[in-house]
C-alpha cells in the first residue's frame, strides 16, 4: 500500500519553492499527508490531555455543554447523535468554532423579509466552554487552534504559490490576516474528538456501530488533525477506491486533508479525499481543525484545469450528484452540519429544508 507523503513545515522557510512544489504534488495526487511542524509539543499535548480528561467526566457534567439547545451546532455531542450517509457514527464529541464577539452582529434568525443569509445563524459571539466543571480546557484548546490556524495560513500561501497563484488572491479577498482584527475571523471550526472501543456481546462480536465517523470528505478549505500517538484508526480512500491506513502519529505531526472548498478554488485539480476512522482497540483522541474563509465568501477556481499537468489516474469518487460542492462558504459548511445532525436541524431550523444534494432553501410561507 502506498504510505501517505510526508511533508516538513521547515521546508517552507528555508525552500519555499520546493515545499510548495511538494505540497501541490501531494494534495493533487491523493489530497492527503503528514506534515511535520513545530508548533510548541506542550501545546499539543496539553490540548490532547485536557480533551482527555473532558472525556472521563460522567455525562451529565460533559451534557452542561450540550449542543443541542443551540441553532448554531456548537457544544458537547454525546454518542449517538451524529450521523454520516445515514449511520450513527461511534465517537463523541464537542464541536467549536470561530467566536465572532464584536461581528456576531445578527439576529441568529433569518426571515423571508430580510435581507440575511440563513447560515449567519452559525456566527456565535462565544463557545459553550465547560469553565464551571474544567476551566483548563478553554485555554489549552485556544492555544492550539490559534497555533494551528497559522499553519493552515502557511499552507494556504503555499498552495497558491505551487498552483501559480498569487496568494493575496485569496488572502486579500477571502481570508481575514491572522493578525488584524477589523474585519470578522475567517469561520474556522473545530472539533474534540473520543473515539471509543466498540462494546462487545457476549459472542464477541461488536454490537454497535462500525465506525468512529462514515466516509466522507470535508467541506472546508483545508483540514489539520492533531491524534494521540497509540492509536489511529483513519483511513484514506485512494484514487482506484482502496482504503489505506493513516498510521499513528505523533504530537509533531498533523495529518491535513484537502477540503471540497480547495477543490473548488483549485478546479478540481487538489481533490477532497473520502476518509473514514475505524472503530480503535483501545480510545483514540483526535483534534481536527478545519480552515476556512470567512462565512460571507463564496470559492470559484482560480485556475484553468486545462492548463495543468494531470499526473492523476482518476477523478475524485466523491464528486456524486447527491453532493452538490458549494463555493459559498456558508452554505458548504451548513450542508454538513445539517445532514450530519438531523434532530438539531429540525428542532432549530424548521424553516429551512435541505434538498438531496445537501442544498438548503428557506421554505415558503414559514
Ligand atoms: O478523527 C479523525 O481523525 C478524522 C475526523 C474527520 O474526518 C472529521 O471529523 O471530519
Ligand atoms: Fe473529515
Amino acid at each position: 500500500m502506498p504510505p501517505l507523503p510526508v511533508l516538513n513545515l521547515h521546508l517552507q522557510r528555508t525552500n519555499p519553492t520546493l515545499f510548495s512544489k511538494q505540497l501541490v504534488k501531494a494534495c493533487h495526487e491523493i489530497g492527503f499527508f503528514l506534515l511535520e511542524h513545530d508548533l510548541p509539543n506542550s501545546i499539543c499535548e496539553r490540548a490532547l490531555s485536557e480533551t482527555r480528561l473532558f472525556f472521563q467526566k460522567p455525562l451529565e457534567q460533559k451534557m452542561s455543554i450540550y449542543y443541542g439547545h443551540e441553532p448554531s451546532f456548537r457544544g458537547y455531542m454525546p454518542m449517538g447523535v451524529e450521523n454520516t450517509e445515514g449511520k450513527t457514527d461511534g465517537r463523541e464529541q464537542i464541536e467549536y468554532a470561530a467566536e465572532y464577539g464584536k461581528w456576531k452582529n445578527s439576529s441568529g434568525r433569518c426571515n423571508h423579509n430580510e435581507e440575511e443569509h440563513f447560515y449567519h445563524r452559525l456566527r456565535v459571539a462565544e463557545n459553550p466552554w465547560p469553565d464551571t466543571i474544567q476551566p483548563s480546557l478553554r485555554p489549552a484548546i485556544n492555544d492550539y487552534v490559534d497555533g494551528v490556524l497559522k499553519i493552515g495560513d502557511q499552507l494556504r500561501d503555499a498552495l497558491c504559490l505551487g498552483m501559480g497563484i498569487d496568494p493575496s488572491h485569496l488572502s486579500d479577498s477571502m481570508f481575514r490576516k491572522t493578525s488584524g482584527d477589523e474585519q470578522e475571523p475567517n469561520f474556522w471550526s473545530m472539533k474534540l474528538v473520543s473515539y471509543p472501543p466498540p462494546v462487545k456481546t457476549t459472542n464477541n462480536s461488536a454490537s454497535d456501530t462500525e465506525y468512529g465517523v462514515g466516509a466522507h470528505a470535508d467541506s472546508n478549505f483545508l483540514t489539520m488533525i492533531l491524534q494521540d500517538a497509540k492509536n489511529s484508526g483513519l483511513q484514506v480512500q485512494t484514487i482506484d477506491g482502496k482504503w489505506i491506513d493513516v498510521p499513528p502519529t505523533p504530537a509533531n505531526v498533523l495529518i491535513c486533508n484537502i477540503g471540497e472548498l480547495a477543490q473548488i478554488f483549485s478546479g478540481g485539480y487538489l481533490m477532497a479525499t473520502p476518509h473514514r476512522v475505524l472503530r480503535p482497540q483501545d480510545s483514540r483522541i483526535s483534534l481536527p481543525v478545519f480552515y476556512n474563509p470567512k462565512l460571507d465568501h463564496v470559492m470559484e477556481s482560480m485556475v484553468n484545469p486545462e492548463e495543468l499537468t494531470w499526473n492523476r489516474k482518476g477523478q475524485n469518487q466523491w464528486l456524486r450528484k447527491e453532493n452538490a460542492l458549494m463555493g459559498s462558504v456558508g452554505e458548504n459548511s451548513f450542508k454538513s452540519l445539517a445532514r450530519s445532525h438531523a434532530e438539531v436541524f429540525k428542532r432549530h431550523h424548521g424553516d429551512l429544508h435541505i434538498l438531496g444534494d445537501g442544498r438548503i432553501q428557506l421554505k415558503k410561507n414559514t
